[in-house]
């Protein structure tokens, strides 16, 4: 029996006024990716996240918060678009884009408040931003973000270790760099296909969208996760969320009843999924690039309209 209680998409077509950009214009893709934020966090219900019914797992965030933080970000996103425009994918692009990320970071924490509300998402995404014109399928741009990625930043500062660092040491680990550095394969591999899977079998978008979130969490390795709860948060979390899709999915009533099950077990443990929240909304970002016709050779060829 399918299961009506989720909540998907919420955004109109397209934000903004008057007529829409270029498909290919920095506005157009921050565009995409702001509501690749939005959705992600309206998304419901979300083991452990952030969504609209509270605050998950968390004490110091909220949707608003979160769609604040996200509409903060648009300047960063649209910067990154213009300089992947206008510079060659190479060491110069991949410092500026450090450069931006870290001043994208502190715009977030000043939005804020200090709290980290797209730390990882924000990494995601704007590689996949500076990535997506130059590729023709979510496949390429996710191949162009790990180039990106796996090249140095000679400007990246030693300071003190983010949690993330924290955890790679310990339990060896590769986390969101490893994640990108690997062409994102719990988006293209997982997320993406799971997506598709349930829309095809004729779910709800939104529990399209939850199908692919469990998909992502029953199998990465979340620093997020591992900070708060260790490796036995981490297995609490994989196996929950494997648990659930055993069980029918988000998409029936059992499924459904096992994901809210996990959900107070996440909230009650403080462990929050926030690797997998990232990169749902990095998936949600590639689904709605409008890629070329097969034949045309990049986004950025395939709209003869410049930016
Ligand atoms: C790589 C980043 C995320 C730092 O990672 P690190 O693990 O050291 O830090 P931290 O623990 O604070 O944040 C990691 C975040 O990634 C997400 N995450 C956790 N695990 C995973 C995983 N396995 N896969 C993907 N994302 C994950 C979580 O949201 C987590 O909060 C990033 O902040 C960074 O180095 N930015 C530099 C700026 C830059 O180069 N930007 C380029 C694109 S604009
Ligand atoms: N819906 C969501 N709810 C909460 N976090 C999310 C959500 N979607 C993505 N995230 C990601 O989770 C990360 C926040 O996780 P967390 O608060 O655990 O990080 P932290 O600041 O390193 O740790 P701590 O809060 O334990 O000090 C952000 O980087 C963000 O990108």
């Amino acid at each position: 029996m399918t299961h009506p209680h989720s909540s998907g998409p919420g955004d109109p077509p397209m934000a903004g006024t008057g007529a829409p950009p270029a498909r290919t214009s920095a506005a157009f893709l921050a565009d995409l990716a702001v509501r690749a934020l939005r959705e992600e966090a309206r998304l419901s219900p979300k083991p452990g996240l952030v969504d609209p019914r509270g605050s998950g797992a968390h004490d110091d965030m909220d949707v608003p918060l979160l769609l604040t933080s996200a509409e903060a970000l648009r300047s960063t996103f649209r910067s990154v678009a213009d300089a992947a425009r206008l510079m060659a994918a190479g060491a110069g692009l991949r410092e500026e884009l450090g450069r931006l990320g870290r001043e994208g970071d502190r715009t977030m924490l000043r939005t804020t408040r200090g709290v980290n509300t797209h730390r990882g998402a924000l990494w995601a995404l704007g590689l996949l931003v500076a990535a997506a014109p130059d590729a023709s399928n979510e496949r390429e741009a996710a191949r162009g973000a790990a180039r990106l990625a796996a090249l140095p930043d000679r400007h990246l500062p030693a300071g003190a270790a983010s949690h993330g660092e924290r955890v790679r040491r310990r339990y060896g680990v590769r986390g969101a760099r490893g994640e990108a550095e690997a062409a994102f394969p719990h988006v293209v591999e997982v997320a993406l296909p799971r997506l598709r899977r349930a829309r095809a079998a004729g779910f709800a978008e939104g529990i399209a969208r939850l199908d692919a979130l469990l998909g992502i969490m029953s199998l990465l390795d979340d620093t997020c996760v591992l900070h708060r709860g260790g490796v036995e948060g981490l297995r609490v979390v994989r196996l929950g969320a494997a648990r659930v899709l055993a069980e029918g999915g988000p998409g029936t009533d059992s499924g459904h009843a096992c994901l809210l099950e996990l959900d107070e077990r996440l909230r009650a443990r403080r462990l929050s999924p926030g690797g997998s929240g990232d990169l749902l909304a990095a998936a949600l970002f590639l689904d709605s690039v409008p890629w070329p016709e097969p034949g045309a050779r990049t986004v950025r060829e395939a709209v003869a309209c410049g930016r």
